[in-house]
C-alpha cells in the first residue's frame, strides 16, 4: 500500500482494564466494543491487560537468544521429533499458508505438558538450560500468563454475545483444553525478497481466538474484502492483537469474522519477532451454532463438528506433505 493511501480497515484498540478490575458499570461498553470489532474487522488490539511489561520484554529477549543458537542445536529440537509432531522447532519454509509460498519464518511451539495420546498433546521439547539459560522458565511463565488472559478474553467474548460470562469456561479452561504458543523470527529481507515471498502466507486462524504479541517492526496485514486491499496492523505499545478464528466464526454462525491476514517479511535492518497464542479449546467440544447467534427463520450455516475433527483437518492442510507434518 502506498504511504499516502488511507487504510480501509481501522483496527480498534479496546481498553479492558475496567473488566479486569471488576468495574461493573463499564463492562457493558467494553462488551459492545468487542461485539462491533469481532463482527468487522475480526481483529482488534487490547490494552489494560494484566501481562506485565517485564515478562513480555524478557520473553522477547529469550526468544531472540534462542534463535541465535546454531542451526544444529535448533534442528535437534525439530517438531518432527516430538511425540505428536506438534511441539518444537520449525525451520524456515516448513509451514505453507499460501499457495506455493514457504513461510519465511522460524517457529518454536509449546503447549501444556499433558500426557500424550490425544491429538496435539504430549511433552514439549526444550534446549539444554546451558544452551539458552532462562528460555524454558520464561516461556513457561509466559504461557501460563497468556493462557490466563485468554480465559478472561473468552469471558468478555461471552458477554459480547449476550451469553453467561462463563459460557466458554469449560471450552477454554479445562485441563485438556488445547492451547499452543508459538514464537516466531522473521528474518530481515530486502524489498525485492519481501515482494516475492511471505513471512507468513495469507491465512485465517484455525481456532477460536488468537492473542498475538508483535514487536515494533511491523509487517502484519489484514485483508479488506470489499476493497481487495491489505491493511497494516499498527504496532501499539503494550497491546495484544486479538483475532477471531474459523472455529468461532462457525460457532457464531458467521456473526463474528475470521479474517484473512499475512505477514510481510521485514524490510528493515532488524529481524521481526512475534509470539502467538491459540486457545483452541476442548477436543470433544461440539461447535454448533450458539443460541444467541441465530435469528427467527435463520438456519445454521455449518453442520456441528467437534474441535478435534476441525483441528485435524486444518492442521493437515497447512503443512507440506513432504515435511514433518503433525501426526493427524
Ligand atoms: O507473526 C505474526 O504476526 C502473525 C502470525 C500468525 O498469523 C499466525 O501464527 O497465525
Ligand atoms: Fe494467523
Amino acid at each position: 500500500m502506498a504511504i499516502d493511501q488511507v487504510p480501509n480497515i481501522t483496527i480498534p484498540v479496546i481498553d479492558i482494564s475496567a473488566y479486569l478490575s471488576g468495574d461493573v458499570s463499564r463492562i457493558p461498553k467494553i462488551a459492545e466494543e468487542l461485539n462491533a470489532a469481532c463482527r468487522a474487522p475480526g481483529f482488534f488490539q487490547i490494552v489494560g491487560h494484566d501481562v506485565s511489561a517485564e515478562l513480555r520484554n524478557r520473553l522477547f529477549n529469550k526468544v531472540a537468544q534462542f534463535y541465535a543458537l546454531p542451526s544444529a542445536t535448533k534442528s535437534a529440537l525439530r517438531r518432527g521429533l516430538s511425540v505428536n509432531g506438534a511441539r518444537g522447532y520449525e525451520a524456515i519454509g516448513t509451514e505453507i499458508m499460501e499457495g506455493d509460498f514457504q513461510d519465511q519464518k522460524e517457529g518454536f511451539m509449546i503447549g501444556p505438558e499433558l500426557p500424550s495420546g490425544r491429538f496435539l498433546q504430549g511433552p514439549n521439547l526444550w534446549p539444554a538450560e546451558s544452551d539458552c539459560p532462562g528460555f524454558r522458565s520464561t516461556m513457561e511463565e509466559y504461557f501460563a500468563a497468556v493462557r490466563s488472559l485468554s480465559i478472561k478474553m473468552f469471558r468478555l467474548l461471552a458477554l459480547s454475545l449476550r451469553l453467561d460470562e462463563h459460557y466458554f469456561d469449560a471450552f477454554a479452561d479445562s485441563r485438556d483444553s488445547i492451547s499452543m504458543c508459538r514464537a516466531h523470527r522473521y528474518p530481515r529481507a530486502n524489498a525485492e525478497m519481501a515482494r516475492k515471498s511471505r513471512g507468513t502466507g495469507a491465512h485465517t486462524d484455525f481456532g477460536a481466538m488468537t492473542l498475538l504479541l508483535q514487536d515494533d517492526i511491523g509487517g502484519l496485514e489484514v485483508f479488506h474484502r470489499p476493497s481487495g486491499t491489505w491493511n497494516p496492523v499498527p504496532y501499539v505499545k503494550d497491546a495484544y492483537i486479538v483475532n477471531i478464528g474459523d472455529m468461532m466464526e462457525q460457532w457464531t454462525n458467521g456473526r463474528y469474522m475470521s479474517t484473512l491476514h499475512r505477514v510481510i517479511s521485514p524490510v528493515s535492518s532488524e529481524d521481526r519477532y512475534s509470539v502467538v497464542f491459540f486457545n483452541e479449546g476442548l477436543l470433544d467440544q461440539v461447535i454448533e451454532c450458539i443460541p444467541t447467534c441465530i435469528g427467527p427463520g435463520e438456519a445454521p450455516l455449518h453442520p456441528p463438528v467437534t474441535v478435534e475433527a476441525h483441528l485435524r483437518k486444518r492442521y493437515g492442510e497447512s503443512y507440506g506433505e513432504e515435511k514433518e507434518g503433525i501426526v493427524v
